[in-house]
């Protein structure tokens, strides 16, 4: 499938603020891209597709990771995790992606993972970033990340486990092992 039909395909899955929110997506990974030394083709196509089956009912994201071998402790957590890996099964199944780092970065981009790469980094930030986002500390991301994506990825994972310890809701461990690993790789 080509670009246009893709992205098509995408639109078609989530209402007109979500899509507004891919493009910002798309644009940020690809300007990150540029900036950080990533592959912006790469970045471009995780981005279109991070977000497809965020809006597809909860228990058909839930069947997707139960019967097909994904992560099952996902289900223990916030649902709002499970979209990121029924996405990356369907850019394979659905769409033939076979590229591993592409369906990797559209798998970690809520949680982050232990050494990240390049391009789950950059995906993952630009899902921070883009220009619609408007949460406390989203200027200061965006600031961190003319220079650095580990910090600016830190303060966003900062963000995200404060936000829940404050909702007393349960932090999926995966996180916090990603911002422990990006913190020592900013002192290697
Ligand atoms: N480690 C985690 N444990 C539990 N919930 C998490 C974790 N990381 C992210 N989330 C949930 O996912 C949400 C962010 O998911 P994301 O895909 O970025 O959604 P959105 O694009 O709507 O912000 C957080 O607000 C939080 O509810």
């Amino acid at each position: 499938m080509n670009r246009e039909a893709l992205i098509a395909a995408v639109k078609e899955q989530m209402p007109e603020r979500r899509w507004l929110h891919t493009l910002g997506v798309m644009e940020t990974s690809v300007m990150l891209a540029e900036r950080f030394g990533g592959d912006a083709e790469k970045a471009d196509l995780a981005a279109i597709l991070h977000d497809y089956c965020k809006y597809w009912p909860v228990q058909e994201q839930a069947k997707i990771i139960r019967e097909n071998g994904l992560p099952q402790d996902l289900l223990d957590y916030d649902k709002e995790l499970w979209h990121s890996h029924a996405g990356a099964f369907i850019a394979h199944s659905q769409f033939g992606i076979d590229d591993e780092e592409v369906l990797d970065a559209i798998r970690y981009h809520t949680s982050g993972r232990e050494n990240m790469t390049l391009l789950d980094k950059i995906v993952c930030l630009a899902d921070y970033m883009e220009p619609g986002r408007d949460f406390p500390g989203v200027d200061n991301i965006r600031e961190l990340a003319k220079t650095s994506l580990e910090q600016a990825l830190i303060a966003g994972f900062d963000s995200t486990i404060s936000f829940l310890l404050a909702k007393g809701k349960r932090i999926y461990p995966l996180t916090v092992l990603t911002r422990n690993d990006l913190l020592q790789q900013l002192q290697s």
